[in-house]
């Protein structure tokens, strides 16, 4: 592989971090890109590299019409978020690949503490959960020791892809911090621009225009369904939908919001727990709890779990500077606003 030579110049890259073989399949299905060690020459520091494969990516046909908008979009969102729980950028180069250089994440992904035969402890699923709704949350800005603190929904970003690959974890111990990641579905909500239409007459308005009024200013709540299938799978080590359920095909299951429920997997997490993972998985977007009304959750109000964040915070706040993103190569291509309201399904 070859990295271009501007990259060369700041960085040593070494091994594959992660599943490679996962990234490797998942080339194949689609996504594609792993994601490597390297080292930065002026300071030994070692740093995350997501490389993502130009060809695969188009072929993948998971990009909009125009592939580079996407990663021009993403690359903006990474530049643009400053939060503790975000992952954070570092560079960004483009050559025959693109080549994302970001904080190292040494606790790798969630999907492998997921994945192991021992389940999380639940006070572990409360720590992480309670991390990626401050990620995704609107929320009035709380000060943090890098100021006030950037939310996705807040900033008009849908994620759009929330699953355990895209949370990592910053140490390879359990209580530790985590960041959500991979901004490559993501979407920015731009003005209301359904509420300006509406202000003619709807003489010349298109069917799903006018349906789509029911789920107007949704989209949004794609995030907490998201986040409601990993806290499922967090409490009790399986997916609730998945192919291997007979009755359903996986679509019916998820149309119709029938997760499978195994008792004995269950036993042993509170109800309070499963009553909010209830109240996540639900098909009607404007019943789903919104991470707002997640976060004042009777589960999630438990102050020993919020003082071992704000530790956890302060260790990160004395042995890190404020991120240095303004010397980074900027992205030329304009961006194309997603309306707030998606038409349609
Ligand atoms: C930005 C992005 N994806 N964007 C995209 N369009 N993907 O298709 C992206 C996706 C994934 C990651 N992953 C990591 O940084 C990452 C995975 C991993 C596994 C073991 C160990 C480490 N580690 O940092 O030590 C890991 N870091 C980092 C960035």
């Amino acid at each position: 592989m070859m990295f271009p030579k501007e990259f060369r110049e700041k960085y040593i890259m070494s091994k594959t971090l992660g599943r490679f073989l996962t990234e490797l399949c998942s080339c194949f299905s689609g996504a594609c890109g792993e994601v490597k060690l390297a080292f930065e020459k002026s300071t030994c520091n070692k740093v995350a590299v997501k490389i993502i494969n130009k060809r695969k990516f188009v072929a993948s046909g998971l990009t909009d019409a125009n592939p580079a908008l996407n990663i021009n979009t993403e690359i903006e969102i990474l530049k643009k978020i400053d939060h503790p729980c975000l992952i954070k950028i570092k560079n960004f180069f483009e050559a025959e690949d693109y080549y994302i250089v970001l904080e190292l994440m040494e606790g790798g992904e969630l999907y492998d503490r997921v994945s192991r035969p021992i389940k999380m402890k639940e006070d572990t699923c409360k720590l992480y959960f309670y991390q990626m709704l401050l990620a995704v949350k609107v929320h009035n800005r709380s000060v943090t020791c890098w100021g006030a603190l950037n939310y996705l929904h807040d900033n008009g970003i849908i994620h759009r892809d929330l699953k355990p690959e895209n949370v990592l974890l910053s140490s390879s111990e359990e209580i530790c911090l985590i960041k959500i990641t991979d901004f490559g579905q993501s979407k920015i909500l731009g003005e209301a621009s359904l509420m300006k239409t509406l202000c003619g007459t709807p003489m010349y308005l298109a069917p799903e225009v006018l349906n789509s009024l029911g789920t107007a200013g949704y989209s949004r709540a794609v995030d907490c369904w998201s986040l409601g299938v990993i806290l499922f799978v967090c409490l009790c080590g399986y997916p609730p939908f998945n192919e291997q359920n007979t009755q359903l095909s996986l679509k019916d299951q998820i149309t119709h919001g029938k997760y499978t429920f195994i008792a004995k997997e269950w036993k042993h997490v509170s109800d309070m727990a499963l009553d909010l993972v209830k109240k996540l998985l639900v098909v009607d977007p404007s019943k789903r709890l919104t991470t707002e009304e997640a976060l004042e959750h009777p589960w999630l109000q438990d102050e020993d779990m919020k003082t071992t964040f704000q530790q956890l915070l302060a260790q990160t706040c004395t042995n890190m500077s404020p991120p240095e993103t303004s010397k980074m190569p900027t992205t030329t291509r304009k961006r194309l606003h997603e309306n707030e309201e998606e038409y349609g399904s």
